[in-house]
């Protein structure tokens, strides 16, 4: 999709996995914990970060049906419980900002901009991941894929989001952005009519978006902050 770039957005609101941090490691040990009981085999990390931005459920039932062992229902709910009961142990042992990500926030912050998360994660650990990680002053909202009735890429999401911050939403009226770093986020931005910027970690490289919409770090966004238009006019 194209949109009208404008001078300045008045928030920005990002995805979690793969566009702030690093969470790959622990999912994978949550994962592999989750699979050791079942005697079904150990993943490397790359593996399993592959399929990360759809939330647990999908995580599972992918990785299972890719490996050709059992995803019915029954046994996906049961592996989902292990791994959310494992994951929740060790939320962010070993989970880790990308390059310079902290540093930006607080730029974008400064910058003007208010903040928020829409991700796919569950919520309860969303919560205690940016708590773990200090974000969690940073961000005004943030909702997991089981605090809203539809998750990405149901754009309801999203605007669930939109709205827990007050923000414009609906065709014409939207002055904010979504960050990402996969096809799924695009998508949930597209659905929603809300311009979209991709990060180069993570799935980013991978998502197909025209230059504009690529970003090299998260402060190349400082540029549109309310606060830094400001200074500038
Ligand atoms: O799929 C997940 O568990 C979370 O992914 P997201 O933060 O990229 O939405
Ligand atoms: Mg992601």
């Amino acid at each position: 999709m194209t949109f009208a770039r404008p001078a300045t957005y008045s928030a920005l609101i990002f995805d979690l996995d793969g566009t702030l941090i690093n969470s790959a490691p622990d999912i994978a040990a949550a994962v592999n914990r989750t699979f050791a009981l079942r005697g079904w085999p150990e993943l490397e990390t790359d593996y399993v970060e592959a399929f990360i931005g759809n939330g647990p459920r999908r995580l599972l039932y992918d990785m299972l049906s890719d490996l050709g062992l059992p995803c019915d229902d029954a046994t996906v709910t049961a592996a989902l419980d292990g791994y959310i009961r494992n994951y929740t142990e060790h939320p962010a042992d070993r989970t880790r900002f990308y390059d310079h990500v902290l540093d930006d926030l607080v730029a974008l912050r400064d910058a003007g901009f208010r903040l928020g998360i829409c991700t796919n994660k569950p919520h309860a650990l969303t919560q205690s991941i940016l708590e773990v990680l200090g974000l969690d002053v940073l961000f005004e909202a943030a909702l997991g894929a089981d605090a809203v009735p539809a998750c990405k890429p149901d754009p309801r999401h999203l605007i669930a989001v939109a709205e827990a911050m007050r923000l414009p939403v609906g065709e014409g009226a939207v002055n904010w952005a979504y960050v990402g770093d996969t096809a799924v986020d695009q998508a949930t931005a597209d659905a929603a009519g809300v311009p979209f910027f991709v990060v180069p970690w993570g799935g980013g490289s991978l998502v197909d978006v025209p230059a504009h919409q690529r970003l090299s770090r998260l402060a190349d966004l400082v540029q549109f902050g309310p606060r830094t238009a400001t200074a500038v006019e």
